[in-house]
């Protein structure tokens, strides 16, 4: 029987997923004296216990429960995308935490492409900066690109790995401007926090505590102020009442099945399954799924091209050594108006671990490695280095989420996920491969294998001003249905060129603020 706090009673608030945003969101309301709980699918870990030096063992931390993949692109779901267990994405992310640009937000005005978000830049601004200092991210003194140049609250990270200054010397020698980092790892003690010591095992969830989840930094707090944290509960539909509001959620523990009642219900549940859930809360008043009047529910799922290029050189680089991104540029992040392609990226020296990399190279572009040939490639891993892009995809209603008639183990039906890159976006990759093996040849590597990957889900609840082409408001507030609201990255308009979370999480400070206000004035 599973215990519960509040049990039959109604909440103030119920948060759907444990992961980024619903972690700052649990700790924001819960000092703020709500009665909040904060429901996850996956289990709640004990770093020291549960976080093995094993790359293997560690894709456990990814959402692995089947999704059908279509599309000319199908985007490859589990470890590399998606989270699950208390602290999400954040448990296993890179921890690589960059602002987007002002011109992020106006895609539209600026380039004619997307849509522009209801918010700019400077309404993020105040939160960007509370979050950065209430996570110690370092970085280096200046930040030569966008709007925020450093200094960033901690010193940036040292010594470097040898495929950062492979990456970093490279662009010198090309006149590219790189910096090391900005990172949610810890190059200096913070709130009992050690700092980094370069295992290199942030991928695998962070055993020492130095890399930023909110498994260990935002939940704890969020418990000290009165949070009830329900891990290994899977919430299978949003409960509506007949006045049109949202009354609770179902949920699922061990096989049974419970309700929590709440006075707002907010879901964090990523990009997949906050799609998900809404399409399959249907109800005769909302036939289409909840929030759905737009019918935007589930479109325009974007994702980062994220491809590599890995190069051989003669002298060994050791991909394992190190946190896995150390060195970074961004000069190729805005619209350069002599390409034949708008928008931007940003390129990352990239570690890689031994199974990552025979994964990767085995299915690279020019064909497949395998045999004695991928035997004899994997006996020089230590010479290899990567170069790695984060590139803008534009948003496309075409690439979506919805539901099939096969069921999964909750009796759900399984989400089928469809994406294509346009055209821009094949552009852009092409341009961003060219600069990646240039930067690797200027070292005096051979880039001998490019491979397509991708990186960062988002959007498929994306905001906006007009209820008949978006879902929820600057705020996450759904147009539809006053008391439900989306904070996670489902939200984005449009997907930037660079590592999204950061902007995650000060879109959830925001809520959090706007929630508080506006439920202290009994507004929502
Ligand atoms: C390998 C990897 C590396 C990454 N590196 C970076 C990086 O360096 N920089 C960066 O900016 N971003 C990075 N990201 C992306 C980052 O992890 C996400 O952007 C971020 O975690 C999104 O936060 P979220 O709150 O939207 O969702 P999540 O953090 O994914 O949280 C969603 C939570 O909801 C839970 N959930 C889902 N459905 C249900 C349900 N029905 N009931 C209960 N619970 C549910 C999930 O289990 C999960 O815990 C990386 C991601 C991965 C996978």
């Amino acid at each position: 029987m599973l215990q519960r706090k509040y049990g039959d009673e109604e909440a103030d608030v119920v948060i759907v997923g444990a992961g980024t945003a619903g972690g700052i969101l649990s700790k924001e309301l819960a000092e703020a004296g709500m009665k909040v709980v904060l429901l996850e699918a996956g289990p709640l870990y004990d770093p020291q216990d549960d976080f093995a030096s094993d790359e293997l063992a560690m894709t456990r931390l990814g959402w692995q429960e089947t999704r059908i993949v279509d599309g000319k692109d199908p985007l490859q779901m589990g470890h590399n995308n998606s989270g699950r267990g208390v602290g999400g994405g954040s448990l296993h992310w890179t921890g690589v935490a960059l602002r987007f640009h002002d011109a992020d937000f106006n895609a539209r005005t600026l380039d004619g492409v997307a849509d522009n978000w209801p918010i700019n830049y400077w309404d993020l601004e105040p939160y960007y900066d509370r979050i950065e200092k209430e996570i110690a991210v370092s970085g280096p003194k200046y930040f030569p690109w966008g709007n925020f140049h450093g200094p960033y609250p901690y010193p940036e990270r040292e010594p470097l790995s040898p495929n950062a200054y492979m990456f970093r010397n490279g662009c010198d020698k090309l006149g590219i401007r790189s910096v090391v980092s900005p990172l949610a790892i810890l190059s200096a003690p913070f709130e009992g926090r050690p700092p980094c010591i370069n295992r290199g095992f942030c991928n695998q969830g962070c055993m020492p505590n130095s890399k930023y989840s909110s498994l260990i930094v935002h939940i704890p707090k969020a418990l000290k102020a009165g949070l009830e944290l329900l891990p290994d509960c899977m919430v299978t539909g949003i409960d509506m009442g007949k006045d049109g509001r949202a009354q609770g959620v179902t949920f699922l523990h061990k096989g049974k099945t419970y309700r929590q009642r709440a006075k707002l219900v907010i879901l964090s549940a990523f990009v997949v399954e906050t799609p998900r859930l809404l399409l399959n809360s249907a109800t005769p008043q909302f036939p289409d799924g909840l929030a759905n009047s737009s019918g935007w529910v589930g479109k325009a799922v974007m994702t980062h091209s994220s491809y590599d290029v890995y190069g051989r050189f003669d002298h060994e680089i050791r991909l394992y050594k190190g946190t896995p991104v150390l060195a970074t540029t961004q000069d190729f992040y805005r619209t350069d108006p002599g390409q034949d392609f708008v928008r931007g990226y940003t390129l990352h020296a990239h570690g890689s671990r031994p199974v990552s990399f025979a994964k990767a190279i085995s299915q690279h572009q020019g064909g497949t490695l395998w045999g004695e040939e991928l035997r004899r490639t994997m006996l020089d891993y230590n010479h290899y280095g990567r170069v790695t892009m984060v590139g803008e995809v534009l948003p496309n209603p075409d690439n979506h989420v919805a539901l099939t008639d096969e069921k999964d183990e909750y009796g759900l039906p399984r989400a089928k996920v469809t994406f294509s890159y346009g055209d821009n976006d094949k552009k852009l990759i092409d341009h961003a491969v060219g600069k990646m093996k240039s930067i690797i040849e200027a070292e005096g590597g051979v880039p001998e294998f490019v491979v397509s990957d991708s990186a960062h889900l988002m959007g498929g609840c994306r905001m906006g001003e007009d209820p008949d082409t978006s879902v929820v408001n600057s705020y996450g507030q759904t147009h539809d249905i006053p008391n439900l609201f989306v904070c996670d990255a489902s939200i984005f308009v449009t997907s930037g060129g660079g590592n999204p979370t950061e902007t995650v999480m000060a879109l959830a400070l925001r809520t959090a603020d706007h929630i508080k206000e506006k439920a202290g004035k009994n507004e929502l």
